[in-house]
């Protein structure tokens, strides 16, 4: 099995696939008197196809362990998908880019306390994959008609380290 080193999510390492949701180096300005300040505009939200529209939901997942075998990926060819954690436990980002043979070697991402991400559209990435302990999730993705989910399983899964 392949072993894919985790590595800390960055804006720079995750550009190819979306976005990172974080206060650090986020264009920010004060609202309310001053008594709010808002990070303003972190990531693109993107909806397609009938009756698209935004939505928001929770996700309360359980957490995994690591080392963690990777057997498949999925994509939202719809729209985009974001996961905001709720808490201060870390997950698990998995991504990868589109080949001629359809996703190519994952990218494994260990996120920081309080960091998100926004998926892009159409992007191939893990299902969402807490670790540590339970962990609420704010999830803004795409609603409307159609399919929004292509799954793919690899010939050979992945180790994830
Ligand atoms: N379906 C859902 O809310 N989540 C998955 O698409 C996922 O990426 O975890
Ligand atoms: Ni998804």
């Amino acid at each position: 099995m392949k072993e894919i080193a985790i590595q800390p999510l960055t804006c720079e390492a995750f550009a190819p696939f979306g976005d990172v949701i974080e206060t650090e180096n986020a264009q920010s300005f004060p609202i309310n008197g001053g008594r709010c300040m808002r990070f303003h505009d972190l990531a693109r939200i993107e909806t397609t196809g009938e009756n698209a529209r935004p939505m928001i939901s929770i996700v309360r997942g359980e957490p995994y362990v690591l080392p963690l075998t990777l057997t498949m990926v999925e994509r939202h060819p719809l729209g985009s998908q974001a996961f905001i954690p709720l808490s201060r436990n870390p997950f698990l980002v998995v991504v990868s880019e589109e080949t001629v043979a359809g996703p190519g070697e994952p990218h494994a991402f260990l996120t920081a306390p309080g960091q998100g991400v926004n998926i892009a559209r159409n992007v191939w990435h893990g299902i969402l994959t807490p670790l540590q302990g339970v962990s609420d999730f704010a999830v803004i993705d795409r609603g409307g008609e159609g399919v929004n989910l292509e799954e793919h399983f690899f010939e050979e899964p992945f180790l994830l380290r």
